[in-house]
């Protein structure tokens, strides 16, 4: 059964709406994981993870005096915890975009996404991103996919920095306001029923995506309309 939506802009969640969760959980936690420390003793005059590591310390209560080990342990724990820090998701987006650039990762995404991502644009609809991941994990992520570089798709990121928590409404209207696009002209699909709640209380069309196979295959999306794969939104302007 095919959902229909009518929208101006779709934006899309990365993690379990367009690539596996394994893809980050995996592939993109493992690869940051033994690179966090060394990164930060690199890097640690870069401003950026300066400022990342002291909102580390602060967040997780270490004094200013910690070392990177101590650092590196917080973000190794929200790692395995999946906890979407800010601080965290700037980090790794550094060390991916680096992986990314050295062909050390590539980005695997669902069969049916780019054959729709395609569709919707050469429907005339606008597309954007909106994911925990840092901006420059995603473009990054979408320079370097097993379909080659889908970066041209999308006219605008999204992340925590830009846009703000996945589950506040302000975020959602933060977006709408940059996108130039009414709320109700604005689709998002996620995996997540709390985004989805979240994006519905700024104005937007939610659109569930329980893929099956993934965490949320089987969370209650209570009155979103749901499907198990691009293949069954129906977008038209
Ligand atoms: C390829 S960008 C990195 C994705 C990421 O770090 C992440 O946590 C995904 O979360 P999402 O909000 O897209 O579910
Ligand atoms: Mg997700």
């Amino acid at each position: 059964m095919s959902v229909p939506v009518v929208a101006e802009a779709v934006v899309v969640d990365i993690e379990g709406t367009v690539t596996p969760t394994s893809q980050v959980h995996v592939v993109l936690y493992d690869y940051a994981r033994p690179r966090l420390g060394p990164w930060i003793r690199e890097h640690g005059g870069d401003p950026v993870v300066a400022e990342a590591v002291a909102r580390v310390k602060d967040e997780a209560g270490l004094g200013a005096q910690a070392d990177t080990g101590e650092v590196v342990a917080v973000l190794h724990r929200w790692m395995d915890a999946d906890r979407k820090a800010t601080p965290l998701k700037t980090l790794q987006g550094l060390i991916w975009q680096d992986g990314y650039a050295r062909g050390e990762l590539t980005t695997g995404l669902f069969d049916d996404v780019v054959p729709a991502l395609r569709s919707w644009r050469d429907a005339g609809l606008r597309l954007a991103v909106f994911s925990s991941g840092s901006v420059a994990a995603q473009i990054a992520s979408f320079s370097h996919t097993t379909a080659g570089d889908l970066t041209p798709l999308f006219e605008a990121h999204f992340d925590t920095v830009n846009a703000g928590p996945k589950r506040e409404a302000d975020s959602y209207r933060r977006i709408g306001e940059a996108l130039g696009v009414a709320a109700q002209r604005v689709a998002f699909c996620s995996d997540v029923p709390a985004e989805l709640d979240a994006a519905r209380a700024a104005g937007w069309r939610a659109v569930g995506v329980a893929r099956p196979g993934e965490p949320c295959a089987d969370a209650d999306f209570g009155t979103h309309p749901v499907v198990a794969s691009f293949d069954e939104l129906e977008v038209s302007r």
